[in-house]
């Protein structure tokens, strides 16, 4: 049977001021397919998306969708058109419940002689998350009561409760843990199964080999290829992205751990309600301590707690010379470097420019300011050295692209020199060339006897890069493995469970 085109581009394109994000792209998108859509940070995946899906204004071209031409206004209008997408950073909004968020700018549908029947609203939104799982959420819960990961759930359902033609999903999966990403999986076949379509943008190329019918590569706002999933390998699709062959390796080689040294930071019993019960661990200087675990064990927690970020925490938080560490100014004063998960809330100053995001921790450790000069100078120097792909440092940040936005945050921990760097999810959403020089990075920074804690999702990366892992469940730590060669995702997934 010959396919039928869903989504049909002619020429779109898009500039910010100098930068042209997308440079006239033609593309064609079938129904009953996963079609996805990948380029290094900065290639224009998500800006052509947003165009799509209302996010922002057509700069040119047409988009035709199921045969009618749409130019949309905002979200909604997508989604009144049948075009939804699931972004990158946070999607839902704080001050309203989890019920309000999931039906925002499609509340007509509960509204009866201009009076709007809430209860109508709460049942529904109830029986769609029960029908996709997610039991545990409650609809007329504030949204603000759950974590990311949850807020990215009901966001799925948000996106596709309503049956869009094509839905969007734009590098969402490393926002979720195993069973969240089976769920977003599982969602995204069925949308291709019902003879719909899915856009799904994502850097991890196992998961974009094994989940795609076709893949389209985009570099420098241009479009270069469409291929046929089955006939392409990961090497094939990351030459196509960087425009040159990539080198293999990727993670540490060593399996030699005498670099650790003395305890640079520690925590004796600490507990958080409702997200950590008697933890104690210790993070020596020269080594690389993973933690890993469900969505659900506490491990993000473990990263505030050490920056003196904690709300309500009890037991000991402190240096190897025994100095307190009970909040985030005595985090910062003395050297400690924290990125979050959730970037654009609690990393970055969304509103102000890439050089004070770059200088904020270190002005205030310099003994005299820095003149504007020298100022712009320390933030090219970083934003440099993490090659982030912006026009100037002047530029704000949330014009960034969201790889692009977690090079700034690290730029910034890279410039204060920090000795113990705490890392949650650091290649959330980062393309596979910066991943390499971040690994690279975190390598280099052992050697100097920095202490590093990385959060991850990624049990690759925990077993790649780490000296030891601690392996989280129900809020404490359930096992503790050695760095070898012989560790296998198992290993650690069997005590996640
Ligand atoms: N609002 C904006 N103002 C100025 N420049 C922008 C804006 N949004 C995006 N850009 C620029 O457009 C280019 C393409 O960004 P885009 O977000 O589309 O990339 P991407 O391929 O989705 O990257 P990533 O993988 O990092 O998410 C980047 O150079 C980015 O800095």
């Amino acid at each position: 049977m010959a396919k039928e085109i869903m989504l049909h581009a002619v020429g779109i394109d898009k500039r910010f001021g100098p930068t042209h994000a997308v440079d006239h792209v033609s593309l064609d998108f079938y129904k009953g397919e996963i079609h996805a859509l990948i380029g290094e940070n900065g290639s224009g995946k998500s800006t052509f998306t947003n165009m799509l899906t209302g996010i922002i204004t057509i700069g040119g071209g047409t988009f035709e969708l199921d045969g009618e031409k749409i130019a949309p206004k905002n979200q909604v209008d997508a989604n009144h058109h049948g075009a939804a997408v699931i972004v990158q950073e946070q999607g839902t909004l704080d001050g309203l419940t989890v019920a309000e968020n999931m039906f925002l700018g499609d509340e007509d549908q509960f509204m009866s002689k201009g009076i709007k029947n809430t209860a109508a609203m709460y049942k529904k939104a109830q029986e769609l998350l029960d029908g996709y799982g997610l039991a545990h959420i409650k609809a007329t819960d504030p949204i603000e009561h759950y974590n990311f990961e949850d807020r990215k759930l009901v966001e799925i359902v948000k996106s596709t409760w309503f049956k869009p033609k094509v839905l969007v999903v734009d590098e969402t999966t490393t926002a979720l843990s195993q069973s969240g990403r089976e769920e977003l999986f599982r969602v995204m076949r069925d949308v291709r199964d019902d003879n719909r379509t899915v856009i799904f943008i994502s850097h991890d190329m196992g998961e974009v080999l094994e989940m795609s019918d076709t893949i389209s590569i985009l570099r420098d706002g241009e479009f270069i290829k469409t291929v046929d999933a089955k006939e392409v390998d990961q090497d094939g699709l990351k030459t196509l992205m960087v425009g040159r062959k990539m080198s293999e390796h990727y993670y540490r080689e060593d399996y030699d751990q005498s670099l650790a040294g003395d305890v640079a930071i520690s925590m004796k019993d600490v507990s958080v309600p409702g997200q950590l019960e008697n933890l104690s661990l210790e993070l020596h200087k020269g080594e690389i301590l993973g933690i890993g675990g469900l969505s659900e064990c506490g491990m993000h927690e473990v990263g505030k707690a050490l920056f003196g970020a904690s709300y309500n925490r009890t037991g000991e938080v402190k240096l190897g010379d025994g100095t307190p560490i009970d909040d985030i100014n005595a985090a910062i004063d003395h050297s400690i470097a924290y990125a979050s998960k959730d970037r654009d809330n609690e990393s970055l100053l969304i509103a102000d420019t890439i050089q004070d995001n770059i200088t904020l921790p270190s002005l205030r450790k310099m003994k005299k300011p820095l003149s504007p000069k020298h100022e712009r100078e320390f933030a090219e120097k970083y934003a440099k050295q993490m090659s982030v792909k912006m026009v100037g440092v002047s530029q704000f940040v949330s014009a960034l692209s969201g790889g692009n936005k977690q090079k700034v945050v690290l730029a910034r921990w890279l410039g204060a020199e920090s000795d113990i760097l705490v890392l949650d999810s650091p290649t959330r959403g980062i393309d596979i060339k910066v991943k390499a020089d971040i690994y690279n990075l975190m390598d280099e920074m052992r050697k100097q006897g920095k202490a590093i804690l990385v959060i991850s999702e990624e049990i690759m990366e925990l077993i790649g890069m780490c000296d030891r892992i601690l392996v989280m469940k129900d809020h404490k730590v359930a096992g503790e493995l050695e760095r070898s060669r012989d560790l296998t995702e198992n290993d650690l997934i069997s005590l996640m469970v």
